[in-house]
């Protein structure tokens, strides 16, 4: 005899918990299933363990930089122990009453579907007219040969890191890579960055990754673009990483930063017949997979990032609750935590060209511009792009390199998501001196 209830929520990461949080909220039968902890990747091994450690490397960046500071202690010991405060010591046990508090049946355990409505956990059947898949995605494990036999980190052994090592060899050179090797090369490890493209940050606009690169290299960082590892082995302590360009890096450990896969092994999307691949499983413009099925998070292969996962599950509850409701993705920040920040948001100058768009762009040095660069910090850097269509006189995109780009990136995914005219932009008025007057002054230079 099977369990019924208004919705089934399974994974619990941050799509799932948004689903299921706001079902609740509005006094609905709901049943969640985590086969792991209540909180997904981004809460364990992700977006909380990286932001934590990466922020006292980045204080004591700011420390060096600000005139007259001395530069702080750094003491691994009390960083890492706010990171495991920070991941609940892997427990999630306060997660589980939390739900059940609030009316949720909790169940522990890798559930599957098995037909319509229906899942299958621990063989215990439950049914529900709503199914939200919400198992998010897993780091994907490029062919080198060797890699059994040396020692390997995935984002979760990076993130829960005891001691630092000595060397590390990132495999990719975009999110993940660039963060984990920032924070390790400025807690003493020397770094290589292996990029299978001509440029780290390969999707955002070259220029993007040509400042990165710069400044990776002033951190000491080993970039080797347009190459991948091929070979990797043990020589005595050492492991080599053999590269297809002919070098050899030698290094401590190897960590795996060359994409994420969804996942969806075992989920039993055939009892329902429907497919899916690696790359995510197809969702309508309400995140709806079929009638009663629905996909939020990683899974769906949109865009990895959280606050997606989260607004896709803003949109699926609201569906859910009788409010129709469509994504829409124009405007998705895209935020690396590394000191100087990188932040974009919309289009990139190719993107926009393949759609046909008439567009406009330009490039400050924030350095040349603006006041509080140099009020901010001894050797002041900040770099803005912006991209405007012609025709509709509006922001289509924006990036920045620059301090602080996670915060005030945000008013650019504004302008660009209510599609404010440039005209407006241009008559705002901008606190002096903070980096976000650089709006005005790049908007300024357009030739729109
Ligand atoms: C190192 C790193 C840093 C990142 N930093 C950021 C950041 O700063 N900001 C940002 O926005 N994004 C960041 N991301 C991306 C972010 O972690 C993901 O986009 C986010 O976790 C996706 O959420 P989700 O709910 O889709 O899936 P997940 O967080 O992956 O959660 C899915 C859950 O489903 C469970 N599950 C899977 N299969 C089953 C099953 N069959 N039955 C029951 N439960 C199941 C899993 O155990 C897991 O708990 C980072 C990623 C990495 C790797
Ligand atoms: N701050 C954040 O919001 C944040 C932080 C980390 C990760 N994330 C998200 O997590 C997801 C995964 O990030 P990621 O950086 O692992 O993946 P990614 O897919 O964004 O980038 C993988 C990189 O690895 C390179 N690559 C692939 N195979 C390779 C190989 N064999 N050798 C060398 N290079 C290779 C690719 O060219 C690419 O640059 C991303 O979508 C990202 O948005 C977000």
């Amino acid at each position: 005899m099977s369990e019924g209830f208004d919705a089934i929520v399974i994974g619990m990461g941050p799509g799932g918990e948004v689903v299921a949080s706001r079902l609740l909220d509005a006094g609905r039968r709901v049943a969640v299933i985590e086969r792991e902890l209540i909180g997904g990747e981004c809460g364990y091994w992700a977006c909380i363990p990286s932001k934590t450690l990466l922020r006292p490397t980045e204080a004591r960046g700011e420390a060096d930089r600000a005139a007259g500071l001395q530069q702080p202690a750094l003491d691994w010991v009390g960083v890492r122990g706010h990171r495991d405060t920070m991941i609940r010591h892997l427990d999630d046990s306060q997660q589980v009453e939390s739900y059940r508090a609030r009316g949720a049946r909790v169940v522990q355990g890798p559930a599957r579907l098995a037909g319509p409505g229906q899942v299958e956990v621990n063989g215990q059947q439950l049914r529900a007219e709503h199914v939200i898949l919400a198992t998010g995605s897993e780091t994907a494990s490029p062919p080198i040969e060797g890699l059994g036999d040396v020692t390997v980190w995935t984002n979760r052994e990076a993130t829960t890191l005891h001691e630092i090592p000595e060397r590390a060899v990132l495999i990719g050179g975009s999110a993940v890579g660039i963060e984990l090797g920032h924070f390790l090369a400025r807690m003493g490890t020397a770094v290589t960055i292996v990029q299978r493209g001509p440029r780290l940050l390969g999707r955002e606009e070259p220029r993007v990754g040509e400042l990165v690169a710069a400044h990776l290299a002033d951190e000491g960082i080993d970039i080797r673009t347009d190459t991948q590892a091929r070979r990797t082995y043990r020589d005595g302590t050492d492991t080599v990483v053999e590269l297809d360009d002919g070098a050899a890096v030698r290094t401590d450990v190897i960590v795996l930063a060359a994409g994420r896969r969804a996942r969806l092994d075992g989920l039993g999307l055939d009892s329902v017949g429907i497919t899916g691949d690696h790359s995510g499983v197809d969702v309508d413009e309400r995140c709806r997979v079929t009638d009663g099925l629905w996909a939020v998070g990683d899974l769906t292969g949109v865009s990895l990032f959280t606050h997606l996962a989260q607004y896709q599950g803003r949109v699926v509850a609201d569906n859910i609750l009788g409010h129709d409701r469509i994504t829409n993705y124009t405007a998705i920040p895209r935020v690396v935590f590394t000191d100087p920040e990188i932040a974009a948001v919309g289009l990139t100058t190719a993107q926009a060209r393949e759609r046909g768009i008439d567009v406009a762009t330009t490039e400050l040095d924030l350095t040349q511009v603006l006041a509080r660069p140099w009020t901010y910090e001894t050797d002041p850097r900040g770099t803005l792009g912006l991209l405007a269509d012609r025709r509709r006189q509006v922001l289509i995109g924006a990036w920045a390199v620059a301090p602080l780009a996670e915060e005030w990136i945000h008013q650019a995914a504004l302008a660009i998501r209510a599609r404010i005219p440039l005209e407006t932009l241009l008559d705002t008025i901008p606190q002096f001196p903070t980096y976000s007057e650089a709006y005005l002054k790049a908007l300024e230079t357009l030739q729109v």
